[in-house]
């Protein structure tokens, strides 16, 4: 990563509060430079360039950290590139994360990721979500997606998945909030409700972001 890119990550992880120590962050610039290589020969993530992978990939999935405990079982669903799992894993290490996308050269990527960072309970898994209930009923404290689908598709989807008191938390940008007064009635039916909204700029480049929280009724 370049020195630049490490100083707007220093930067940001300050906004966060967050205070990360040097083998987590030898851990972010490995990653860092094995998503370049990767994104070279397949196409892993639209996102490229250390700063942006810094702000938009790093930062923006460590928002997450405000709203998720540090044990249990977290669920991300159509994680990509392994976002936000990757980066959720390497700061909450007492964590079992399960992250799973439909594409399988993005799970390789994820699980040789988790390899060489030294990850241990991270499964990468290539399955679409609605396949996972079979093995993962009322399993998880938290599931959550980034940049995968409208609310009420998510919130379907992980409702048989997450334990009576989980949390499901969709990561969305601007126009998070319009999408949550569409998503009330639809989420009701369902035995759902929003929990709360925390709206916040991301680090860095101010843009705005939600993290939509959604528990049973
Ligand atoms: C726009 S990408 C977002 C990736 C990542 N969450 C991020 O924010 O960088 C959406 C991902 O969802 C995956 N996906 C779409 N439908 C899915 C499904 N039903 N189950 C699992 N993954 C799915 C796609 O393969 C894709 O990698």
């Amino acid at each position: 990563m370049n020195e630049r890119a490490k100083e707007l990550f220093s930067r940001g992880l300050t906004q966060l509060g967050l205070q990360l120590t040097s083998a987590e962050l030898g851990k972010f610039y490995l990653l860092a430079a094995e998503l370049a290589k990767w994104s070279r020969k397949i196409n892993l993530t639209a996102i490229r360039g250390d700063e942006d992978i810094v702000v938009k990939h790093f930062l923006d999935s460590l928002t997450l950290l405000r709203v998720i405990g540090s044990k249990g079982a977290l669920l991300d669903i159509g994680s990509g590139g392994g976002f936000p799992a990757l980066p959720v894993k390497i700061v909450r290490h007492d964590l079992h994360v399960v992250s799973v996308d439909a594409v399988e050269k993005k799970i390789i990527f994820q699980r040789h990721a988790a390899r060489l960072l030294g990850l241990h309970h991270f499964d990468a898994l290539h399955v679409r979500g609605e396949e996972l209930a079979g093995t993962y009923a009322g399993h998880f404290d938290w599931a959550v997606s980034r940049a995968f689908s409208d609310i009420p598709t998510f919130a379907r989807m992980a409702l048989p998945l997450v334990k009576g008191t989980g949390k499901i938390v969709a990561m969305k940008g601007r126009g998070g909030k319009d999408e949550v007064h569409a998503a009330e009635r639809p989420l009701a039916d369902l035995g759902l409700r929003v929990d709360e909204v925390v709206e916040f700029p991301l680090p860095i480049s101010g843009d705005a972001r939600a993290l939509v929280i959604i528990e049973r009724l």
